[in-house]
């Protein structure tokens, strides 16, 4: 709970998570499915607006089927679109600024400039409709259907923190919340709030879901919004999973329940496990201060310590430091 303060007034920034599912079957035309999308993002975006939020973010790859299961190349890299000119920066400039919102879009994004290169980026669109940066996924995934290394590499931006007139904000993409170095990242670069949009299932993650953002959120003295897709995509076509199992055409159940935690280790409760949602969370920025003046843990995390630690570790003759007794 966040206490008043005799200096500085509250910080309030009203955040937006949404969820959905993909509008249309996967095997439709990329024209028919950003329509369809665009025209869901429209309401959303408009629910979010009339309820006065501030910082509005989408699930990861929000406008396309979640298709990195199949490994097929073709149809799907043509979802990939430049982050800063592509045709949904374009779509979403105008609500930003319609709604006076930051918005934080998660799409595929190809590099032109640097030949064609695929990404998986989030963009983040300032409250006036402009073009702020954007970051790329530090750690791809190869485990189960999540065969995302056929796609894109590991992200090449390291943990930007974009400064708004709502706060400080970084995005940890997916699989990398599994990764206590990466949130820590965003944390030494001041990070007051880090969403994590998401695309997993039920069998592999949900045990963790409700854990791992919000332990980020006590480690690292700032808000986490985790935010996962919702629903179960069919594919045209079957693919394997490389487990002995038959070949199958759907990915499993996304599970939605997309949550806000606190550095103080309170959250909000989730949204649906089946429905898209909208979930709508006032947050006091004087809280994340509150929180490591009390607890400590940034004055007492060691830097230097395992600073020294990992340039050890990352070398190639490196001797763990194991002591057992000798005979
Ligand atoms: N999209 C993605 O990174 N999913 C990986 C599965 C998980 O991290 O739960």
């Amino acid at each position: 709970m966040c206490q008043e303060e005799e200096l500085r007034s509250p910080r309030i920034v009203r955040v937006g998570l949404f969820q959905n599912k993909i509008p249309l079957p996967t095997w439709s035309s990329i024209k028919e499915m950003r329509e369809a999308v665009f025209k869901m993002a429209s309401d959303a975006l408009g629910l979010a607006g009339s309820s006065g939020v501030n910082v509005f973010c989408f699930q990861e790859a929000w406008n396309m089927p979640f298709a990195f299961c199949t490994r097929e190349k073709q149809h799907w890299c043509e979802y990939a679109e430049s982050a800063e000119h592509g045709p949904t920066t374009s779509f979403l400039k105008e609500f930003a600024k319609r709604y006076n919102m930051v918005i934080i879009s998660p799409i595929l994004e190809r590099d032109e400039i640097h030949n064609d290169t695929i990404w998986n980026t989030a963009v983040v669109i300032d409250n006036h409709g402009d073009y702020l940066g954007k970051h790329r996924k530090n750690h791809i995934p190869r485990v189960g259907d999540f065969n995302e290394s056929t796609y894109y590499f590991e992200g090449n931006t390291g943990h930007p923190v974009f400064k708004t007139e709502f706060g400080k904000l970084a995005i940890n993409i997916c699989y990398g919340r599994h990764h206590p170095l990466n949130w820590l990242g965003f944390g030494l670069n001041g990070a007051e709030i880090v969403f994590n949009p998401s695309a997993t299932i039920g069998q592999l993650s949900e045990a963790l879901w409700g854990v791992e953002a919000r332990n980020a959120a006590i480690a690292n003295g700032y808000y986490t919004c985790a935010i996962n897709r919702v629903g179960t995509e069919t594919f045209a076509n079957e693919f394997t999973s490389g487990d002995g199992k038959p070949a199958h055409k759907d990915f499993g159940h996304f599970y939605g329940s997309s949550y806000v935690a606190a550095p103080d280790g309170s959250r909000s409760p989730g949204l649906s496990r089946t429905k898209n949602g909208l979930l709508v969370a006032e947050l006091d920025l004087n809280l994340c201060r509150q929180v490591k003046d009390f607890w400590g843990f940034q004055m007492t995390q060691r830097l230097d310590m395992y600073a020294d630690l990992l340039k050890e570790v990352i070398k190639p003759d490196y001797k763990p430091q194991v002591i057992s007794k000798t005979i």
